[in-house]
């Protein structure tokens, strides 16, 4: 294997205490040295200077549609947008066909990731049998085989008691509940946020309390139960004043926002462009301050981008009928450089734990860092570069980006998985 010899960048692992110049050497797949001034003659070097170098980035939402729906993405190609995007691992939602529900198709998920991601593949398994909501998952077993928390994402587990017990279950395997906080009655056939927006453009609503209610309540059964809660996509000012109330309480409850949710409000659906339909829905400015908020206090811990590709036959319809979802990974770097770093809302460092060691906390794993005798999965960045956003260009299947067009500053330039070069310059190797 070859060995690798990343100079002169920026070093900013703020878990590790690391924050300077420094060069790494990689040897084995593994970081074998953290220093100035290193010289290795078999190295191929990687010449970071003026760059950033961080662990390498973790997404700890994403969809990539395998097996069930591989018009829509792979594992291949959603591995390969993960490469592209800086991103050295990813944990897959357990939305698919079949559902993620048991072993043998955590099993069958992980050996298709070995043999065809780009990058560290980390499934989440479902909270009940087919989504349905009616009967607890092989949670234990999906455990042995290596799933990192569950969820029921894109549905939420509506039935309290049910809901209830797999929290109590949880908490004896050190897996977090991932929450899709959505009272699905409530929402009830919405596409966009109840306000002004819904109103001028007379498309159905769905209310902000609709995702307050379910927030609520399962910080209170977090409480309850004692198990470790984790919120997907907060969208709302309520939804992060309950988690930063939750946490000075002394919960476990950790919550993560998508950088749509932080650059966009529901102004962006009177294009009535159906790459603006996501669930939850774009929100109002006040929410997006308040998620501003959250992430600057600490309240919202992870930035995670809930990537949702879909076919552009399956968006190219009327927005009530467009599926909701919006194709992330390729863009969440450089919208949380342009979007929240460049303007002082979030210092580097934080940003760098909201997208490396704070999610691999989240999903007690142990990547995310930079240490001698780690793992080597590195990214390096170019804070400065600008372009424009090219959707054409995307890995991802998923053409389907709100930010088609946008200039934003800020790229990743090189991933390192396990050692390995698997994306440079842009493009995926
Ligand atoms: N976010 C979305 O709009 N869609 C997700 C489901 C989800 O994350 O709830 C999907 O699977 O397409
Ligand atoms: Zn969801
Ligand atoms: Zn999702």
């Amino acid at each position: 294997m070859k060995r690798l010899l990343i100079k002169n960048g920026k070093v900013v692992s703020p878990a590790d205490g690391l924050n300077e110049e420094l060069d790494i050497l990689v040897a084995e797949g593994r970081i074998e040295k953290i220093g100035s001034g290193l010289e290795d003659k078999e190295a191929e070097v990687i010449d970071a200077i003026g760059k950033v170098v961080t662990p390498g980035l973790i997404d700890m939402h994403v969809h990539l549609r395998e097996p069930g729906f591989e018009h829509k993405e792979t594992i291949k190609t959603g591995t390969e947008a993960a490469a592209a995007g800086g991103f050295t691992s990813v944990a897959c939602m357990p939305n698919t066909n079949p559902v993620i529900d048991n072993s043998s198709i955590v099993d069958s998920v992980i050996k298709k990731a070995e043999f065809e991601g780009k990058v560290n593949l980390f499934p989440i398994g479902s909270i009940t049998k087919g989504l349905e909501g009616e009967e607890l998952s092989e949670i234990g077993s999906m455990k042995e085989a290596g799933i990192v928390g569950i969820s029921d994402d894109g549905e939420t587990v509506m039935n309290s008691e049910l809901m209830r017990l797999a929290l109590e279950y949880v908490t004896a395997f050190d897996l977090p509940v991932i929450s899709h906080a959505e009272d699905q009655v409530l929402s009830g056939d919405g596409v966009v946020n109840e306000g002004y927006y819904s109103t001028v453009t007379g498309l159905d609503p769905i209310p902000a309390a609709a995702e307050d209610i379910i927030v609520a309540r399962d910080i209170r059964l977090a409480e309850l139960t004692g198990a470790p809660l984790h919120i997907a996509h907060v969208s709302t000012k309520r939804a992060v004043e309950l988690v930063r109330d939750a946490k000075e309480r002394g919960l476990e409850v950790t919550a993560e926002a998508t950088p749509h949710h932080f650059t966009l409000t529901d102004e962006a659906v009177i294009s009535f462009d159906t790459n603006t339909k996501v669930n939850p829905p774009l929100r109002s400015e006040e929410d997006v301050a308040a998620i501003k908020e959250g992430l600057a206090d600490g309240t919202i811990d992870v930035i995670a981008t809930d990537h949702a590709p879909h076919a552009f036959e399956e968006k190219n319809v009327e927005y009530d009928d467009a599926p909701f979802g919006i194709s992330g990974l390729e863009t969440a770097l450089p919208l949380v450089i342009t979007e929240l770093v460049k303007p002082g809302i979030i210092s580097l460092e934080e940003a760098v734990e909201k997208l490396t060691s704070n999610p691999a906390e989240v999903l007690n794993s142990d990547v995310g860092r930079l240490k001698e005798g780690s793992r080597a999965d590195i990214t390096v960045l170019d804070l400065d570069e600008e372009y424009e956003v090219d959707v054409d260009k995307f890995y991802s299947k998923g053409k389907n980006s709100p930010f088609d067009g946008f200039r934003l500053s800020g790229r990743p330039k090189v991933t390192i998985v396990d050692g390995k070069v698997v994306m440079k310059d842009n493009k995926v190797l």
